[in-house]
């Protein structure tokens, strides 16, 4: 199994190569060449089995030769063991053929766990083998990057740096990120949005003499690890709801395109989806890009499901790399546009970004009107996200088909918003009970490229 990148001028690697290395060297993300396949009968025979199980068998196709079954078993089981539901994604019906598939319930109440717990247990096994170390740099605007630090905190061989935009993450995600104790952990609160975390992220990883020297490694979702791990649930909800008999179609609140991308890879492996819809807030660069072929950003506008507030979606390169017929040129020069604001999709990769692909939007008051009617009349309390999804699903809903709406965080990561739509403060489980108690430890950098890249490697060589 080998991955190119999306602007085709990269070397191709295997599994764990792309793994470590994160962004190619051409500036694109790594995708797999070829999807493997699974049959009706490989489908149907996911029924009944435990997650971790599922996931070994959707997982590994995508390995080649890189680790042994041994070796990925035990990086599974590790993965998941510390999920507070033995279902690790459990399936509730909110009303007549909607139903609710909760990511939740990992160590940081947020979908990224599937991903990031997996990822730190593989990391932790290529790098014990080779000896290496690498510093993980990670953007986030709340959630990746409290997941990274719990997936890689103490571990030997990774050192791991955070930037989040100061100021515009939740309380509970911050304290996440800046009250972890051990030395390889580094906050960074930048002064500016999440899209800049992310462009200098991409900086870094551009600037090869600095990418070389640190031997930089990204667990964002460029990172094609993180889009396989989130495979995983398309196939256990839609399994439990009768696929392959039965189609589905999935809602899935949007931002960096990681997650629903991951969508589309379990429909490409032959999952009967019928559709994916992208729901977005009111930074709705994806919704508008579906709806009339203009992707242009825009500035991005504080919300209260600020994980979403970002205008620059990374992975929609690599849907845009299938809807181009993997045309690595042609991507490329998208991306030139873009750094100039923007681009037109052409009208025959616009048709075969719709024939996958569906969007919508959620305005705050849609946001916070749905947090409220599901408390009322459905009894359920959603997270901002969450709730950006189930106002779009329902619109979106067509005939008999289920639809599933994914609930991307718990609702006790952002209680503000939540006790304002609902009166109700959601609480944090047990065991973080004393998160706002716990001492916080984090340095604030300017968007300065250059002072980023000073400081990661005056705290690597202590
Ligand atoms: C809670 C939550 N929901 C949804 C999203 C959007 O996911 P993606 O960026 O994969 O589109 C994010 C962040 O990315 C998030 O943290
Ligand atoms: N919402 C994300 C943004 C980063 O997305 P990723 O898919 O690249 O990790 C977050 O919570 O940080």
């Amino acid at each position: 199994m080998q991955y190119i990148s999306t602007r085709g001028k990269a070397p191709e690697l295997n599994f764990e190569q792309a793994m470590l290395s994160g962004l190619a060297r051409d500036g694109g993300l790594y995708v797999p060449r070829d999807i493997p396949k699974m049959s009706h009968g490989d489908i149907a025979a996911l029924a009944g089995l435990s997650y971790e199980e599922a996931a070994f068998r959707v997982m590994w196709p995508f390995l080649g030769e890189s680790f042994t079954e041994e070796e990925f078993r035990g990086c599974i089981e590790r993965g998941y063991s510390g999920f507070g539901h033995d279902a690790r994604a459990p399936l509730k019906q909110l009303g007549p053929n909607h139903f609710l598939l909760e990511l939740f319930h990992g160590p940081t109440l947020a979908f990224k766990d599937f991903a990031m717990q997996l990822i730190g247990q593989l990391f932790q096994t290529a790098l014990q083998r080779s000896g290496e170390r690498v510093t993980i740099v990670g953007a986030t605007s709340g959630d990746t990057g409290s997941a990274a630090i719990e997936a890689f905190r103490g571990l030997d061989n990774v050192d791991v740096f955070i930037l989040y935009p100061h100021g515009r993450v939740s309380e509970v995600q911050r304290r996440q990120m800046t009250t972890p104790t051990e030395d390889n952990v580094h906050a960074l609160a930048l002064d500016g949005h999440f899209d800049d975390c992310q462009a200098r992220l991409k900086d870094m990883f551009n600037h090869f003499e600095f990418r070389d020297e640190v031997r930089l490694a990204g667990v964002n979702s460029i990172n094609w690890a993180r889009v396989l791990a989130q495979v995983v649930y398309y196939f256990t909800s839609a399994v439990s709801l009768g696929a392959p008999h039965r189609e589905v179609s999935f809602t899935v609140p949007t931002g960096n395109f990681g997650d629903i991308f991951a969508g589309y890879i379990a429909k490409r492996m032959g999952l009967p989806i019928q559709r994916l819809v992208a729901a977005t807030n009111q930074n709705d660069i994806l919704h508008r890009c579906m709806s009339t072929g203009e992707y242009r950003t825009d500035e991005v506008i504080p919300s209260i499901s600020p994980s979403m507030d970002i205008q620059v979606s990374s992975n929609f390169e690599r849907a845009l790399f299938d809807a181009y017929d993997r045309d690595g040129a042609a991507v490329g020069q998208l991306m030139d546009e873009l750094q100039s604001g923007g681009f037109s999709v052409s009208q025959g990769a616009l048709q075969a970004l719709r024939e996958t692909f569906a969007s919508g939007r959620a305005s705050e008051d849609e946001t916070r009107a749905t947090i409220e009617r599901a408390r009322t009349r459905m009894g359920e309390l959603l997270c901002p996200h969450s709730a950006v999804g189930v106002k779009v699903a329902e619109e979106q809903q067509i005939g008999e088909i289920p639809m599933i709406t994914l609930a991307t965080a718990h609702p006790a990561k952002f209680p503000d918003a939540v006790e304002a739509a609902t009166g109700i403060r959601p609480g944090l489980p047990p065991r973080m009970s004393d998160l706002f108690e716990r001492d916080e430890r984090l340095t604030r950098v300017t968007n300065d490229l250059e002072a980023i890249e000073t400081l990661i490697k005056e705290r690597i060589a202590k």
